[in-house]
């Protein structure tokens, strides 16, 4: 197994498929805490995280960040006093990759550590 800093990330790359809509439909209750949202026809999963002060969501902020780096694979995150939103979406394919529900799931993990 390529050691996680050399992995690629799958879901960048134009050939990987996005999911269709019965696969979304399928895994979403796998990220309960998580929304479908659609912005500018594309869909994103989409959770609000909040938290007891902006230290706190600047932690979890830059532990996300660092996952992101990680994998090569980046969420949109609004950093606010005690609320962190995230959404994951895949730019290059245009919507949602197997990869973003991992990542969404991956995230709660990080949420539980803070
Ligand atoms: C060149 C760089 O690896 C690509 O632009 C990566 C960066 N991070 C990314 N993150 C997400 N969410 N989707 C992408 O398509 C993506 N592409």
């Amino acid at each position: 197994m390529e050691p996680l800093a050399n992995q690629h990330c799958e879901a960048c790359s134009p050939t990987a498929t996005k999911l269709d809509e019965q696969e979304i439909f399928d895994l979403l209750p796998e990220v309960g805490n998580w929304r479908l949202v659609t912005v500018d026809a594309i869909a994103h999963l989409k959770r609000v995280y909040r938290f007891k002060n902006f230290a706190e969501a600047l932690k979890f902020t830059n532990r996300l960040g660092e996952l992101a780096e990680e994998v090569g694979h980046h969420p949109a995150i609004l950093t606010e006093w005690g609320r962190v939103t995230v959404e994951w979406w895949s730019h290059e394919i245009g919507g949602l990759h197997k990869t973003d529900f991992i990542l969404a799931a991956r995230s709660d993990v990080a949420f539980e550590s803070i």
